[in-house]
C-alpha cells in the first residue's frame, strides 16, 4: 500500500496555498509535513482526508487492503479540534466512532487502557482536560482499523509521557503495515520518518 501525489496544489479562500507537490508515503512510512503557520499543512490533510478538494494534481491510494474502498475510506482523521460530543461520555463517543468506522484491533475499554484512560470512560467528554481530550481522541484511532493515519498537531496538549505513549502507539502502527501523514511543529519520536516541508523556509 501507497499513497501517491503528483503535482498536488491546495488553496483557501482563492488563494493557492501550495502547488507541485510530490510525494510517495508506503505502508510502514510516516511523513511529517512542516512549515509556518497558515502555509496549508491542516488544508494538505484535510484534502488527503477527503474533506476538501485540491487545487490541482492528483493524490491515490494504491494497493490499499480490500476491506477499504478509496482513500477516504482508508483514512483516519485526527484534526485539531477533537470531534467528540462534549455531553456524551468519553465511551458513548467513543461507541459512536466505531459504529461509524468500523470496528478495529481494540475493544473501546482496551483503548482506554492504552491511553491511560481506563478509569474515566464514564465521563462527559467535556470534563476532561485538555490533554486527556486529545488521548481519548487517539484512543478513537485504535477502536477502528484503517490504515492511513491523518494526524494535524497530534500531540497538542500532551504531557511528556503521553507523547512517548503516543509515539509507541505510531510505531505499532507503522510496524502492522499503516502509514502516517502528521502536521507537526515538534519532533513526533518517529525515527527514519520523512518531511514535507510547506512555504519559505522556517
Ligand atoms: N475557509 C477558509 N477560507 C479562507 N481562507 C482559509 C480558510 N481556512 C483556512 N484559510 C487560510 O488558509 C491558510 C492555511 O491554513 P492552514 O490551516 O492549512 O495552515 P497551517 O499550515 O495548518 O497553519 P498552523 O501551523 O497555524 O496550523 C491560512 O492563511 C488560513 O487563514
Amino acid at each position: 500500500m501507497r499513497l501517491v501525489a503528483e503535482k498536488l496544489g491546495g488553496e483557501r479562500g482563492g488563494e493557492l496555498l501550495f502547488h507541485g507537490l510530490d510525494f510517495m508515503v508506503s505502508a510502514g512510512e510516516a511523513l511529517l509535513v512542516t512549515g509556518r503557520n497558515g502555509s496549508g499543512k491542516s488544508t494538505l490533510l484535510r484534502i488527503i482526508a477527503g474533506l476538501l478538494a485540491q487545487a490541482e494534481g492528483t493524490l491515490r491510494l494504491e494497493g490499499e487492503p480490500a476491506a477499504f474502498e478509496g482513500l477516504a475510506a482508508a483514512a483516519h482523521y485526527l484534526g485539531h479540534l477533537n470531534a467528540m460530543k462534549q455531553v456524551l461520555s468519553v465511551h458513548e463517543n467513543l461507541h459512536f466512532w466505531q459504529s461509524f468506522n468500523g470496528r478495529g484491533k481494540y475493544s473501546i475499554a482496551e483503548a482506554l487502557e492504552r491511553v491511560g484512560l481506563g478509569e474515566i470512560g464514564h465521563l462527559p467528554f467535556g470534563y476532561l482536560s485538555t490533554g486527556q481530550k486529545r488521548r481519548a481522541s487517539i484512543a478513537r484511532l485504535l477502536t477502528s482499523e484503517r490504515p492511513v493515519w491523518l494526524l494535524d498537531e497530534p500531540t497538542a496538549g500532551l504531557d511528556k509521557a503521553s507523547e512517548t505513549q503516543f509515539a509507541a502507539l505510531m510505531q505499532e502502527h507503522l510496524a502492522r503495515g499503516g502509514l502516517i501523514v502528521a502536521a507537526t511543529h515538534l519532533p513526533l519520536g518517529l525515527a527514519g520518518s520523512k518531511e514535507l516541508a510547506l512555504g519559505a523556509p522556517l
